[in-house]
């Protein structure tokens, strides 16, 4: 882990009179799986939506490679080497599973087409565990495999920065474990990704660091056991069944 991939700095989003991220700076470094936590509503999504361009900050900057993004239309950003998923599964409904993954090669960082998009979608498929299903409409999927869907499209760009917003969220125990062990060997393979999640057993295990959010505002940074026994995080999860 050397260089920052991704630097927030002071980004700010306002809707109207509500402030929903406040002046929030934090890096993420290449190969580092930053967990974005925080109650309900405290700006996480809100952030995600300002780095891959799908809400312009009101005022600060986001920086991928050193070079300012902050604003740029969400192609653009897309093009850079921002991919995500999303915490309501956007797929493209009249497309089977292999033509969805095969979107994210043609619109994103790293493009290719035909054949080769053709098989790298396949592997990709492969991976996420829908190997057997490339030709299934995905108006046909789980709610869950259309989860998969998106994250084998974002792959298919090869993203350098990879977002994740509760990509976990409403998986079963033994999908849990699945998606859990999914997400690590995209770390261990020295992805760089940011993961908004609820689920704090994947943040235990999963994240090198974390970043706290609570009313739009970053209230702790770091490591992630000390983070989470910080008597501030505990405040701000207090009577939440995670804290
Ligand atoms: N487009 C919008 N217009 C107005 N307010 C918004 C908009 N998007 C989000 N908000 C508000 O901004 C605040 C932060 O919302 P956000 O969805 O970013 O929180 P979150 O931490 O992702 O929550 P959750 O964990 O529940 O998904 C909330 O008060 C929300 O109602």
């Amino acid at each position: 882990m050397t260089a920052a991939v991704l630097s927030v700095r002071m980004a700010r989003k306002a809707f109207g009179g509500l402030i929903a991220v406040n002046d929030v700076s934090f890096d993420v470094k290449e190969g580092e799986l930053l967990g974005l936590i925080g109650p309900n509503g405290s700006g996480k999504t809100t952030l995600l939506n300002l780095i891959s361009g799908a809400l312009k900050p009101t005022s600060g900057q986001i920086l991928l490679g050193g070079e300012p993004i902050g604003g740029l239309a969400a192609h653009y950003i897309a093009r850079r080497g921002v991919a995500r998923t999303f915490q309501l599964v956007r797929v493209l409904p009249s497309l089977d599973a292999e033509q969805n993954v095969m979107a994210g090669t043609v619109f994103g960082h790293q493009r290719c087409w035909g054949e080769e998009a053709r098989r790298l979608a396949r592997a990709l498929l492969e991976r996420v565990g829908l190997g057997d299903r490339e030709h299934m409409p995905v108006s046909a999927m789980t709610y869950i495999d259309q989860k998969r869907i998106e994250l084998a499209r974002a792959l298919a760009s090869n993203p350098r920065i990879l977002l994740l917003d509760e990509w976990l969220a409403g998986l079963n125990p033994t999908e849990l474990k699945v998606g859990i062990s999914l997400i690590d060997e995209l770390r261990r393979e020295g992805r760089t990704i940011i993961m908004v999640e609820h689920v704090m057993d994947a943040i235990r295990t999963l994240c090198d660091r974390c970043v706290v959010m609570s009313s739009g505002v970053k209230i702790a940074e770091g490591g992630v056991q000390e983070t989470l026994s910080d008597p501030e995080v505990v405040r701000a999860y207090l009577g939440d069944e995670d804290a």
